[in-house]
């Protein structure tokens, strides 16, 4: 079974508007609500790519009911720890020219609730991925990051990655299965520029040596590139127009692990990664299986 653990969920409040001008009224052309996180919409994908999962991490208040109904309805299985306060809000506005993101900070969590998440951790034997994606909550402190990993570690469960974190690099001794690190992220990680393939290879070939197993750098419009001990790989994405990249990154670690569940192929899963990060960019919710089918054949990959 495949888990997602989304320690700091969010409603993602995507709002259209023709401009957005800093100390003025700004009226909006279009918004929607979507459950968001980056587990969250890696389940998301996971469901709309026919692959089951169960969404792990904690929720609360209004905004957390309306998460788990969105995705009860989406027929997702969940198992989250509820608390209290509600669960964060995040802004996505999008105008003509460019995409702009206000994320808060996240609900406070109580010790016992978080004692409660690592009690269903434990449950997970080595057939299981634990895909523990995104930013903690103001509350909780890196170690508990630290101890999820090692607890997969210890129980053989393939643990992806994909934490906006510049200590991600303290993780990698637990051997994790995937990490998925955008540009930006790894030049954090790293402390070094990262602007061309190459030296996101580069980049990615020092990750290995301190203990991941595979690496994806996510590069935008530039597409994206993998590397593990055996080979490396750069794929150039789809043409398409852009509707809105939220979840992109989240729709390629989605795509890359259903096909990876069935085909046990890094490069095959790698495509459909990519086409799938892409479907989600050229969409406004999350990528549809048509959408990712039809563009997978487009993505070249060049070992
Ligand atoms: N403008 C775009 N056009 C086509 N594909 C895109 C675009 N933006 C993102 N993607 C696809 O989605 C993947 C993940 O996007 P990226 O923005 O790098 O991740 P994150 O959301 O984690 O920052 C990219 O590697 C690319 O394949
Ligand atoms: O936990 P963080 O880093 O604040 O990220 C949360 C945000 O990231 C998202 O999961 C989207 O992530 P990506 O665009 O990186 O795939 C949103 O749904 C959510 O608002």
């Amino acid at each position: 079974m495949i888990y997602t653990c989304t320690l700091n969920p969010s409603v993602d409040y995507q709002i259209e508007t023709k401009q957005l001008e800093l100390g003025t009224l700004n009226r909006v052309q279009d918004t929607a609500f979507y459950p968001g996180g980056k587990g969250i919409n890696v389940s998301r994908v996971l469901k709309n790519l026919g692959v089951d999962s169960t969404a792990l991490g904690f929720i609360g208040g209004f905004t957390g009911t309306f998460i788990l109904e969105r995705l009860n309805e989406e027929g997702i299985n969940t198992d989250f720890v509820i608390h209290d306060e509600p669960t964060r809000i995040n802004m996505k506005v999008k105008t003509a020219k460019e995409e702009t993101e206000v994320n808060g900070s996240g609900a406070s969590i109580p010790k016992t609730y978080q004692e409660q998440l690592i009690q269903k951790v434990e449950e997970l034997t080595a057939d299981d991925y634990f895909v523990l994606s995104g930013s903690l909550p103001p509350s909780i402190s890196f170690d508990f990051y630290e101890k999820l990993s090692a607890m997969c570690d210890e129980k053989g469960v393939s643990l992806i990655l994909d934490i906006p974190n510049r200590s991600l690099k303290d993780l990698l001794s637990f051997r994790p299965f995937l990490i998925k690190p955008n540009q930006a992220e790894l030049s954090e990680i790293l402390e070094k520029e990262i602007n061309t393939k190459e030296e996101a290879i580069k980049g990615a070939k020092e990750l290995i040596q301190f203990g991941a197993r595979n690496v994806i750098v996510s590069m935008g419009a530039e597409g994206a590139i993998f590397v593990n001990e055996q080979f490396t790989a750069k794929a150039e994405n789809p043409t398409g127009t852009l509707k809105s990249s939220v979840g992109a990154g989240d729709s390629l670690v989605g795509g890359f692990l259903a096909s990876y569940n069935k085909s046990n192929d890094f490069l095959e899963a790698f495509q459909y990664g990519v086409a799938s990060g892409s479907a989600t960019a050229f969409s406004n919710d999350l990528c549809k299986k048509d959408a990712v089918d039809q563009l997978v054949s487009q993505v070249l990959i060049k070992r």
